[in-house]
């Protein structure tokens, strides 16, 4: 706001010193007139005035050159400025908001909002800044000026001018509806193509690439469909603008010349209204084409601000508790959840884990294994039936402490673009380098890291491209180990390592999850044998419950899982 408040300052000096360019042509234009009726050296005498005028014209063109630029560099240093509170409070705000939120749109279309609507504000907030309060000043100070002039003439000039603007808005409001629409295709096109990109590996397989190239060329053609629609629009404004404008400036000459044939206007007074019309003319010209600068703006804004203001469903109450380290005691009672997208997920699951008990959760591709993981981090609430974890219904209590206590490996590692340590150090930020080191030995990956090129300090590449599937998960589980949480949940978390490793990683992780209540989903049946308890679901339910032995001999839906991977 501070420097907004200087740029209008010096946007305030700017108009002054437009006012100050037509009240000095209406005194050149006076003295014009009278030293017609002079006398030779009567005209040599008086003829000092034209030093004067020209100082005054220098002095003036030197004091708006410097108020233009300080203005422009205030308002610009406001805006930007702006735009990283925007940018930051979009971010701040999916972040902390909804999962649901976030895992439900194309990544394209959140990274577009940050992207190309910011550009979009960031270029209507520039020329509004710098030309709104400068225009707006201009035209009310030198109307000002004009009406000291000739006030029947400037009445005119008001009825005539406002008519020009009716079309101008009524553009601009489809200016709006527009933009918005290209600004949306743009978030659709940047999906489109890191989708692609990240595919690229399966596009050159498949042979996919002219149907990539065509999904790509129907984007960028539909995306120059509707911007030439914008600016259709906005080609429009000008014009109209023009033709009101001339109009205008016809039917003013035409009465000023009438006013001046019957003597109730100098030649003074003409030079400075034309003087003061050249400088409202090109400023109303300017708020008219801001007008539609102003509504594509806001077509991005809306975009932007849908995010910022998105309202949370699952954040903590009021009065909720903050949990301390728990014993890892977990229970699901009768707990029945669809997706926001209506998908019904489980139906009235119910089982528990005592603290430190292993316990394996199996069944088929889309049983609701994952969702069990999902509710028991509290990133969805249940639509009915409770979820506790030590007792504690996880609605009350703050939900960063439940997920500190909470150590995931998911199917997808999830590694960010930074170094294998930092990466392994997400898991408790502020951790050592022997702590790193020793969760990396324990996830049995100590030693691919130290033999690759920079050791712990090698890029895990983008979504950590540069590793194996198989690396990826032992960072993952270091991550985790790192964490040293009393409740762990393993999403798959050792599907991509080859057999040596594998049993490798679970003997470490038998020894780690000692103590600790830990919740395996595994669909290689093999790997959950040793689990205390096994609870096979179905269809977003428990059917069976028990050890690997009871479980067998029960002949069973699990036995039959045993046996349909055993054949
Ligand atoms: N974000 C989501 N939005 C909508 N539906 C979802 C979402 N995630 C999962 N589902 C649906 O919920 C059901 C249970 O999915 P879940 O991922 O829990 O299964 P799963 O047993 O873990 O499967 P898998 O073994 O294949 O990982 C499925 O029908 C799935 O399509």
């Amino acid at each position: 706001m501070g420097w907004f408040a200087a740029g209008t300052l010096m946007a305030l000096l700017t108009s002054l010193s437009a006012m100050g360019y037509s009240l000095i042509l209406k005194k050149m234009g006076d003295q014009l007139q009278a030293t017609f009726g002079e006398t030779t050296a009567q005209a040599e005498a008086d003829a000092d005035w034209i030093g004067w005028v020209a100082a005054a014209i220098i002095g003036l063109s030197a004091a708006r050159a410097l108020s233009l630029y300080l203005m422009t560099l205030f308002n610009n240093t406001g805006v930007q400025r702006g735009l990283v509170l925007v940018q930051t409070s979009q971010f701040d705000s999916l972040t902390d908001g909804d999962y649901a939120r976030i895992s439900a749109d194309a990544s394209g279309d959140f990274v577009s909002r940050f992207i190309n609507d910011v550009n979009a504000i960031r270029d209507a907030a520039l020329r509004f800044a710098n030309n709104f309060t400068k225009s707006v000043i201009t035209v009310i100070g030198v109307l000002g000026v004009m009406l000291y002039i000739d006030w029947q003439l400037t009445l005119l000039l008001l009825v005539a001018y406002p008519i020009a603007f009716g079309p101008v808005i009524g553009l601009g409001n489809r200016i709006r509806k527009r933009s918005k629409q290209a600004q949306q295709q743009i978030g659709e096109v940047t999906s489109l193509l890191s989708e692609g990109f990240q595919s690229a590996r399966v596009v050159k397989a498949y042979g996919l690439e002219p149907y990539q190239k065509s999904r790509a060329k129907t984007g960028f053609v539909e995306r120059s469909r509707l911007f030439l629609k914008v600016l259709s629009n906005r080609a429009a404004v000008d014009p109209i603008l023009e033709v009101a404008g001339g109009a205008a400036l016809a039917g003013i000459l035409g009465f000023a010349a009438w006013r001046m044939s019957e003597g109730a206007m100098t030649l003074g007074d003409l030079l400075g209204f034309i003087a003061a019309l050249g400088i409202v003319s090109p400023e109303l010209r300017a708020l008219g084409t801001l007008n539609s600068v102003a509504q594509e703006g806001g077509a991005a804004a809306d975009r932007v601000f849908e995010i910022v203001d998105a309202p949370c469903h699952i954040s903590d109450l009021p009065n909720a508790e903050r949990l301390n380290r728990v014993s890892g005691e977990i229970r699901f009672d009768e707990v029945h959840f669809a997706y926001p997208d209506g998908t019904r997920a489980l139906h009235g699951l119910s089982f528990s884990a005592k603290p430190g008990e292993t316990v394996a959760i199996v069944g088929p591709s889309g049983a609701g294994k994952s969702t069990v993981f999902n509710l028991l981090m509290r990133l969805y609430d249940p639509m009915s039936g409770e979820v506790r974890v030590d007792g504690h219904d996880i609605r009350h209590v703050v939900g960063d402490t439940l997920r500190a206590n909470i150590g995931l490996v998911a199917q997808d590692a999830a590694l960010f673009d930074d170094t294998i340590r930092n990466n392994i150090a997400l898991g408790r930020l502020g951790a050592t380098n022997a702590e790193i080191e020793a969760a990396a030995r324990a996830a049995n990956a100590h030693e691919f890291i130290t033999q690759m090129p920079g050791g712990y300090d090698a890029p895990a590449g983008e979504m950590g491209r540069n590793l194996s599937g198989g690396q990826r998960q032992r960072i993952a589980l270091a991550r985790a180990i790192l964490r040293g949480a009393p409740i762990l949940l393993l999403d798959e978390a050792t599907s991509a390592l080859d057999a040596e490793s594998e049993a490798k990683v679970q003997a470490a992780l038998a020894e780690f999850s000692s103590g600790r209540t830990t919740l395996i989903i595994a669909h290689r049946l093999s790997t959950v044998r040793s689990a205390d308890r096994i609870i096979v679901m179905e269809d977003g339910r428990a059917v069976e419950e028990g050890s690997h032995e009871t479980l067998m001999a029960n002949s069973g839906a699990y036995k039959r899982l045993v046996e349909l991977q055993l054949s």
